[in-house]
């Protein structure tokens, strides 16, 4: 009997050389006889509000994401259930989850890139800014999380009203000491993907070939897209401007609308805030050229943020790229784009200095 314990003891040191580490599991249980994962190069990513409607589709896609090794799935309800479930997929990212403010830490300490869609989605009648009051607050706490544990991060906030969330967040950064402008980016790529879409469709061209820029911000008139500026270069009649400047300032109430009170955008928002995180990564992992549209800090206007194309690199947005050349229509948006933002700008940094 001792003889026979001492080989399977022997057997299991040689397939589990973890194992007398006890590597925590998916569902935050501590398990012996788990294998110590990955060991595969790549990023840690924390996602907070990852049991939501953006967040499971986001965490869902992060997870087959090569360049994650580790993901971190944090909310305040129902993140073990979706951490179970996104566990048993076979990709190589390792993923724990996090539930509730008392496991904050835990869930940031260590993170390359944190991705915040936590708080809570528009009704129909509602604007954007009517979010102000509940996500002011929870984008609050999860930033001086971030400041206390992972101060390095590169943070993709999805929060609306990102106009007002991303200075809310650089306040918080700055009273902490930890205030990186680079490192803080708001989340505008599902702009530019419906942008590229609803061109293309007027162009008749497949959306992966169109490249659209959108500038300023992430509500209504803020929100501006530069036909003008499209590739592969193209025309417009003023009928076709007009159509698709409204149709893309109001993608947003286009899905809260259909949704009928279910919410807002969260397929397409997570499709985009993937593909705005996977941009990230690479940058952070120093490829070249990597260009997409974000609301940064920023001195392309007198406004201390604004959304243009970047470049992101080994420590976020190292490039702000000015405008270019714009049309007389578009620069009569810009104008009515910066009277609106610069109000919603405003607003969140009093939230902080109040
Ligand atoms: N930037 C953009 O382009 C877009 C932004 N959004 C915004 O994203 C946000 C989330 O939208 P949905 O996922 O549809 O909402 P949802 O209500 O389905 O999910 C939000 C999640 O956040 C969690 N949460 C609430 N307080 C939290 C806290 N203190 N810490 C961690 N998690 C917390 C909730 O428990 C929930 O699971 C909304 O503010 C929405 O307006 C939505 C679409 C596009
Ligand atoms: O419209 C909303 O409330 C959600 C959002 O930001 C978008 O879909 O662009």
């Amino acid at each position: 009997m001792e003889q026979t314990n001492q080989r399977i003891a022997k057997i299991s040191a040689h397939l589990y050389p973890s194992n007398s580490q006890h590597m925590e599991d998916s569902c935050g249980i501590r398990r012996a006889n788990c294998r110590a994962k990955g060991g595969a190069p790549g990023f840690k990513v924390a996602i907070l509000g990852a049991a939501g409607g953006i967040g499971q589709p986001l965490a869902m896609l992060m997870k087959i994401n090569p360049l994650v090794s580790v993901l971190h799935l944090y909310d305040v309800v129902n993140s073990p259930g979706v951490t179970a479930d996104i566990s048993h997929m076979d990709t190589g990212a390792v993923v724990r989850g996090f539930l509730g403010q008392a496991q904050l830490e835990s869930a940031l300490t260590g993170m390359d890139l944190v991705i915040i869609p936590a708080g809570v989605p528009r009704k129909p009648g509602m604007t954007r800014d009517d979010l102000f009051n509940i996500n002011a607050g929870i984008v609050k706490t999860l930033c001086e999380g971030i400041a206390k544990s992972c101060p390095r991060a590169v943070v993709n906030l999805i929060s609306n009203p990102v106009n007002s969330t991303v200075p809310i967040a650089a306040e918080v950064f700055k009273k902490a000491g930890t205030y990186d402008p680079k490192r803080l980016l708001g989340v505008t790529m599902l702009d530019v993907v419906r942008a590229n879409t609803f061109v293309a469709e007027v162009l008749g061209l497949d959306p992966r070939d169109v490249d659209v820029p959108v500038v300023g911000g992430h509500a209504g008139v803020t929100i501006l897209p530069l036909l003008s500026q499209v590739k592969p270069p193209s025309s417009f009649t003023q009928e076709e401007v007009e159509y698709l400047t409204n149709r893309i300032q109001n993608g947003g109430t286009e899905v809260v609308e259909a949704k009928a009170g279910a919410g807002s955008a969260t397929l397409s928002m997570a499709y985009a805030a993937v593909k705005f995180a996977d941009a990230c990564l690479r940058g952070l992992r120093g490829d070249a050229g990597v260009v997409e549209c974000a609301f940064v800090s920023s001195q392309v206007t007198e406004l201390p943020f604004f959304a243009s194309k970047v470049r992101l690199g080994r420590n976020g947005a190292e490039e702000v790229f000015q405008l270019g050349p714009l049309n007389e229509y578009e620069r009569v948006g810009l104008e009515k784009a910066k009277k609106e933002l610069s109000a919603s700008i405003q607003k969140g940094v009093s939230f902080i200095r109040k």
